[in-house]
């Protein structure tokens, strides 16, 4: 009989995570369970805590309190177990970037130990479907912002993660390769992986995540399944209802150039 510990049901486990920046709390004893299998959103305001939530439960920042666990692997006491299940797309980290597209994903594969072979296969047919290829021997330095995400896309799939976890992955893309990304991580998610992602654009959210996590001030304030999270209302209508916030432009009536 298959042992039902052996796969957690639980892709992303977060608990009590929290992170102090100075005087700043920027998560607060932040609790999440992300379902294996899913495609999960976080939305929440600018310095809601999104990207340093994601950090920390990707093992690339160490919680003040709190724990995260990656398929039932402790991300903090087993940062080698935990991180080969990962793939991330992390928000604004350095890359080596005076490596040519090709290279810095046949790098991310060798890292992750990889045989060379298989990376270099699989970096050619990651750099064609997210349409790399005529630029595949050109610096990532020179890439614009839309290529340099895809080809850290790239570098997060190489290695065949269980989890992916993506800060903005849409941001600066193009349409057509939105879609192809798009693609690739649903076909992803549809074969047993699980993807965890923040975006800023509802709409995408609601249109391709099965759940969802609304975050402000570093804690969630309603977090579930899509249509549970909406209760009954858009996403964008539930998550100012929920966040607050003013529309109000009154103040900048000196914007106004027709009242002189
Ligand atoms: N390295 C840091 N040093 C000091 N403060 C930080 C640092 N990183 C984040 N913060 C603060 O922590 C809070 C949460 O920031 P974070 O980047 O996690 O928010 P976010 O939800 O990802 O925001 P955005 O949607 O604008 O990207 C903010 O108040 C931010 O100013």
């Amino acid at each position: 009989m298959p042992d039902p510990d052996a796969t957690p049901q639980i892709a992303l486990r977060l608990r009590g995570l929290t992170k102090r920046f100075g005087p700043t709390t920027a998560v607060d004893r932040l609790g999440l369970d992300v379902p294996r299998g899913s495609f999960y959103g976080l939305v929440g305001p600018n310095g809601a805590g999104k990207t340093t939530t994601l950090s920390m439960a990707t093992g690339l920042l160490r919680p003040d309190a709190g724990s995260a666990q990656v398929l039932g692997t402790d991300v903090w006491s087993d940062p080698v177990g935990a991180k080969s299940q990962i793939g991330i797309l992390p928000d604004g980290l350095r890359l080596f970037d005076r490596l040519t597209g090709q290279q810095l994903v046949t790098y991310a594969g060798l890292l992750r130990g990889m045989d060379r072979d298989l990376v270099v296969e699989r970096t050619g047919e990651l750099l064609a479907a997210l349409g790399l290829t005529d630029a595949a021997s050109k610096l990532v330095i020179d890439y614009s912002a839309g290529m340099t995400k895809k080809i850290t896309l790239a570098c997060a799939l190489v290695h065949a993660p269980r989890l992916l976890v993506l800060d903005e992955p849409f941001e600066a893309v193009d349409p057509v390769s939105a879609r192809t990304i798009r693609r690739i991580l649903e076909d992803f998610a549809a074969n047993g992986g699980t993807v965890v992602l923040s975006s800023h654009v509802m709409d995408l959210v609601e249109r391709i995540c099965t759940d969802v996590a609304i975050i402000a001030a570093g804690t969630v304030r309603s977090a579930g399944t899509l249509d549970d999270v909406r209760a009954g209302m858009s996403l964008e209508d539930r998550f100012l209802d929920l966040v607050g916030g003013t529309t109000d432009v009154e103040g900048l009536a000196w914007l106004r150039t027709s009242s002189d």
